[in-house]
């Protein structure tokens, strides 16, 4: 569960938007909505433990009952996925998961979490493909898989499926949603697009209403 207690943000003492509660139970999407400027992507970066310092926060946050706004972001278990999926484009689609795998692992376990998780993208045999020879879902998954390889408690999305086509954007979003309710993991969903919230089913806040 992840769980917003009066969480504000302010700019130059100006607050950006009115104290947010809300809580995401595990597996559920809430798609956080508002106007360009309204602080939604400052929001995930708070929680993500990623804010820039010219924004200040209050309130807390907690993954199940822990607060989690004073751990270090290694320590706080978020998983991000932005509209920039953000691979390295100079490493292979295996170098790029291997990211994601928690350390201290044997490399054959490595190894063959990064197969298990190619296979659950239906992406098998990518190993050794440059991330610039993928369509922009296939990226999207591959990116998804590296995060949730470092097997977060709680997942935040800016605006992932944005940059993909209409047809492709419904498969992929299914996927990325389908992945998260299987893992039992909270989904904070930035959009500007009403049918990303309305496929996500859960709750929807606005930013510009709070
Ligand atoms: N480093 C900074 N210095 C000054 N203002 C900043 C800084 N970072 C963010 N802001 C301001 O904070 C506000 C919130 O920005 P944020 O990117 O969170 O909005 P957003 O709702 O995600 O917008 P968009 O929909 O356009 O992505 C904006 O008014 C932005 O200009």
């Amino acid at each position: 569960m992840l769980r917003l207690e009066g969480v504000s943000l302010s700019i130059g003492g100006r607050p950006l938007f009115a104290p947010l509660t809300l809580t995401v139970s595990p597996g559920d999407v809430t798609a956080v909505m508002g106007p360009s400027g309204s602080g939604k992507s400052s929001l995930l970066s708070l929680i993500a433990g990623l804010l820039d310092p010219a924004l200040t926060a209050s309130g807390t946050v907690r993954i199940g009952q822990e607060p989690i706004l004073d751990l270090p972001p290694e320590a706080r278990g978020i998983g991000l996925l932005f509209q920039d999926d953000l691979l390295f484009p100079h490493l292979s689609v295996r170098d790029n998961l291997l990211f994601g795998v928690p350390p201290g692992l044997p490399a054959a376990e490595r190894r063959s979490l990064v197969r298990e998780a190619l296979e659950e993208a239906e992406l098998a045999g990518f190993e050794d493909r440059d991330p610039a020879t993928l369509s922009g879902g296939q990226r999207t998954r591959v990116a998804l898989m590296r995060t949730l390889l470092s097997r977060p408690r709680a997942l935040l999305l800016d605006e992932p499926f944005s940059r993909l086509d209409h047809a492709l954007r419904d498969r992929i979003r299914r996927f990325v949603f389908d992945h998260a309710t299987r893992r039992g993991l909270p989904v904070l969903l930035v959009t500007h697009d009403p049918d990303d919230a309305d496929a996500a089913g859960g709750t929807r806040i606005d930013l510009a209403a709070v």
